[in-house]
């Protein structure tokens, strides 16, 4: 089985410098460089970039999810991206809609530098080259700290641990370790737009978060920044005070669509509380089940990028509950 490595930077590239700080450093070719060879796995690198992965943004992102169609179309079975931790539930969201369900991509990073004697990098990498060329395949996933998670469902949980991500309430994928791949489950949301070109670009999303006193001042800020939607991260269930749904009514009257997800990073927002939710939804905003903030602003982008203005609550519900086109 041929797998393509893409490298784009990343703790998984990085190494010490003088100073102590962690600077990316190396080409997919030191990478590999840590990986034994793999019975029956032919394995062929490539350098995207060299970043940490909080300087991408969603449209960098996009190039990845090219280079993955392109070597998926290209004759490789499978692709591992490796990535800086950082955004990689970002990068994870965008790749899990835009290829297969049950494509063979698997992103991984590293919390520990590749100097470092307790790294995680190197196992990382052979972790996900198993998963991605495992004999059943996984879905489209994150593998770091021997655990496998849907691609659109993962979240960084831990600022340094190696277990770092989590597939929040949809649990694991797999298990991985040199015994091999153990499946758990199979992916039930993802592939949405697997038949769709990539886009281009994507537009401006932004994403607000409401803490207690919070009013509508950084909604209004990011529509005057020119916005083409805006989540926010609201209170429990997808509460907010009459202030937030106020610039929620303006931003509706200006036909930017705002979606409403929870702080509190698990279970679904609904619209039930007088006075709160029920009158976010009054004002035009609409709900995006149990997807996290992050999650829900990359699925806005691409609804709006791909489906429009006019069909973003369908798709956004489409988004959220795993149905396909
Ligand atoms: N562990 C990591 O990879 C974090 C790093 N700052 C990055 O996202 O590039």
């Amino acid at each position: 089985m041929r797998i393509a490595v893409l490298a784009t930077g990343g703790t998984i590239a990085s190494r010490l410098a003088p100073d102590g700080t962690l600077a990316v450093t190396d080409s997919v070719a030191e990478l590999l460089g840590n990986v034994p060879d793999l019975a029956d796995v032919e394995i062929c690198g490539f350098d995207l970039s060299r970043r940490p992965s909080f300087t991408l943004t969603l449209d960098d992102m996009l190039g990845t999810v090219r280079a993955v169609r392109a070597k998926l179309a290209g004759g490789f079975a499978g692709v591992v991206v490796t990535h800086g931790t950082d955004t990689l539930e970002e990068a994870a969201y965008l790749t899990g809609q835009l290829t297969s369900r049950d494509a063979r991509v698997v992103l991984t990073g590293a919390q520990r530098g590749a100097d470092e004697p307790d790294s995680d990098a190197a196992r990382n990498l052979l972790d996900a080259i198993r998963v991605v060329s495992a004999p059943e395949p996984v879905g489209a996933a994150i593998v770091l700290g021997g655990v496998a998670c849907a691609a659109v469902e993962g979240r960084k949980v831990h600022t340094s641990a190696v277990s770092a991500f989590s597939g929040g309430p949809a649990g694991a994928l797999a298990l991985v370790d040199p015994d091999g791949v153990l499946r758990l489950s199979a992916p039930v949301r993802g592939g949405h737009y697997a038949g769709r070109p990539v886009p281009d670009r994507l537009p401006r999303v932004d994403l607000v978060k409401l803490v207690a006193g919070a009013d509508g001042t950084h909604l209004r800020a990011s529509l005057r920044a020119g916005a083409a939607g805006v989540v926010v991260e609201a209170f429990g269930a997808g509460n907010a005070p009459p202030s937030v749904a106020e610039a929620v009514r303006e931003a509706d009257k200006q036909g930017v669509p705002v979606v409403i997800t929870s702080r509190t990073g698990a279970g679904r927002v609904r619209p039930i509380y007088s006075g709160g939710g029920a009158d976010l939804a009054q004002a035009g905003a609409l709900f995006a089940g149990d997807l996290t903030g992050s999650q829900a602003r990359v699925a806005l982008a691409l609804a709006l990028a791909l489906d429009g203005p006019d069909a973003v609550p369908q798709a956004l519900s489409n988004l959220v509950e795993g149905r396909r086109p």
